[in-house]
């Protein structure tokens, strides 16, 4: 993501290794974010996709099977040409972590493939399968010496999610720290990808009249909303092990919370970046267990309908376990502990089965002193909130009070809009590819430091622990379609405010 990308850096030849590419993510967003690279003309003129499947599957049923996951999940029309040279390029091995030798006989299928594509022996080990083999692959590929730049880079992406709390991310960080260095790790969080995640760095250092106002004098609070239509589908093994909290909050709504808090960093590097974004996270308060139980409202969808949707009660998900207390709703409120939001309160709610897909940041000012317009009715005033959304709509809105026209001072609240499709004609994403590119290019601005990641997983943790100890007390229910338990409004109305209802 570096400034000035527009000049277009063209990435050094290379090959993009999947491990799991046999799985979802590689089918309906890695390989369509290449596709749409390989159309905007991104990808090294000398470069090979090599796919890694444990057991079973040849190159010719590798590419037929990705070129229907392409057919069923590019983001715009695909043209022939272009993904026939693209899947021309993918290579199927066999590799698994538990059968060492297959490492070693990979190693060598590599160095044979790179010779003959001329790829430079530069490697792109990209992490797409289930965590638990996250480290078991990285060390095959360290005892095999695959990891070693010896005059070409190396370098790992990470999938999350990045461990399960404090204790198994920082034990993850340490043993791939002792196979590559920090600089070699990549772990991608798509939130990073949108454009609209991206723009708030924009929005906040490249406009002169936000940073003055960014702060406790002006900023009454922030709510940090990520609500879901889509229940839990066909996941329920990976979801009843990991909920709500642990699959969208460390990562997804810490990623916005720290871009919309940090620090301006002195420079646009990964390093600055990266640690104004650290500093911020390891400023977020650590609760005790019982600050945690009354500063946060969990739930668990009933079975239901949205629209014509039905949706399954939760703990009757293929996989779940049938007295399941695991969350499908979170909402947090949390303090940062620094000179800029001393006493301002950050509320964040995420949730499966809810009535809308809406991914929002809501920055609340404080109020005016309306003594002069003290007559009109409150209801009529707007709250005055910058919103910035990537769902439903990309964009940023602001809210104001205005007059209404004609010979008397009446106030209504109005709302000015800037909404990305209007200003830019883009194709349409994965969300993937300016990740992808960035990892081929050596930009690691948009990946998460192992400090963060640390960070995000302390905060957390008091509400991890004090959720375990209370089982199912405290598990509130919730409709499919709803916003959630009733409960969570509580969070905000004892602090006399409210979570922002969509316009
Ligand atoms: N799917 C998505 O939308 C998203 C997924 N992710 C993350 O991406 C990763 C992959 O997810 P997803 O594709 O959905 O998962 P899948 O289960 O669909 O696929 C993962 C693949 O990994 C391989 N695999 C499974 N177990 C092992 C193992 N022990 N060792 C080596 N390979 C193994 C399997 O391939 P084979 O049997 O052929 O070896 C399998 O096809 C996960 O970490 C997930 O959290 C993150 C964001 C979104
Ligand atoms: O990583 C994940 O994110 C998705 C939500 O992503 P979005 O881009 O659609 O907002 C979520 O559904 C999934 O449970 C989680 O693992």
């Amino acid at each position: 993501m570096a400034v000035g990308k527009a000049a277009r850096q063209q990435p050094d030849p290379c090959s993009f290794v999947i491990f799991g590419v046999t799985g979802d993510l590689a089918h309906r967003l890695v390989i369509p974010a290449l596709y749409n690279l390989a159309a905007a003309d991104l990808l090294p003129d000398k470069f090979c996709v090599v796919g890694v499947a444990r057991k079973g599957m040849t190159s010719d049923q590798l590419r037929d099977s990705l070129m229907k996951g392409l057919r069923q999940f590019a983001t715009r029309a695909v043209d022939d040409a272009i993904a026939e040279r693209l899947l021309a390029c993918v290579t199927c091995v066999e590799a698994d972590p538990k059968e060492p030798e297959t490492f070693d006989a990979m190693s060598r299928q590599l160095d044979a493939l790179e010779a003959a594509r001329q790829t430079g022996g530069n490697r792109l080990f990209y992490l797409a399968t289930p965590p638990n083999a996250f480290l078991p692959i990285s060390r095959e590929l360290g005892r095999t010496g695959m990891l070693a730049e010896n005059g070409a880079w190396r370098r790992l992406v990470v999938e999350k999610p990045f461990g399960t709390d404090l204790a198994s991310a920082k034990a993850l960080n340490s043993e791939l720290l002792k196979l590559v260095e920090e600089h070699q790790i990549y772990r991608i969080d798509h939130y990073l990808g949108k454009e609209t995640v991206q723009n708030i760095l924009v929005l906040r250092f490249a406009n002169g009249m936000f940073e003055p106002i960014w702060n406790r004098n002006h900023i009454d609070h922030i709510q940090i909303t990520v609500d879901e239509k889509l229940g839990v589908g066909h996941r329920g093994s990976f979801y009843d092990a990991t909920g709500a909290l642990r699959d969208m909050v460390p990562n997804h709504l810490f990623q916005l919370l720290s871009l919309v808090t940090m620090e301006p960093p002195v420079k646009f590097d990964a390093h600055s970046v990266r640690s104004e974004k650290a500093e911020v996270l390891s400023a977020i308060q650590t609760q005790t267990e019982q600050e945690a139980l009354q500063n946060s409202v969990r739930g668990q969808y009933r079975g239901g309908r949205i629209g014509d949707t039905e949706i399954d009660d939760y703990r009757k998900t293929l996989d779940v376990a049938p007295g399941s207390t695991t969350e499908t709703y979170a909402a947090l409120k949390l303090t940062i502990d620094n000179w800029r939001w001393a006493g301002v309160p950050f509320y964040l709610r995420t949730g499966k089965a809810l009535g809308v897909k809406r991914t929002e940041i809501a920055i609340k000012f404080k109020q005016a002193p309306f003594a002069m317009f003290r007559d009109t009715p409150v209801d009529r005033l707007s709250q005055n909130y910058l919103i910035i959304s990537t769902e439903p709509t990309e964009g940023i809105a602001l809210q104001f009070n205005t007059k209404v026209p004609g010979p008397n001072i009446n106030i209504d609240g109005v709302e000015m809009k800037f909404r990305y499709k209007d200003y830019f004609k883009a194709e349409p994403s994965t969300g993937y590819e300016t990740l992808i590119y960035d990892c081929m290019i050596g930009d690691n601005i948009l990946f998460q430091r192992a400090d963060s990641v640390e960070a995000g997983w302390q905060a957390v943790q008091p509400f991890l622990d004090a959720w375990k100890k209370a089982g199912g007390k405290g598990l509130k229910v919730y409709e499919p379609g709803s916003e959630g338990p009733e409960e969570a409004n509580d969070l905000l109305e004892r602090d006399g405010r409210s979570w922002r209802k969509l316009g």
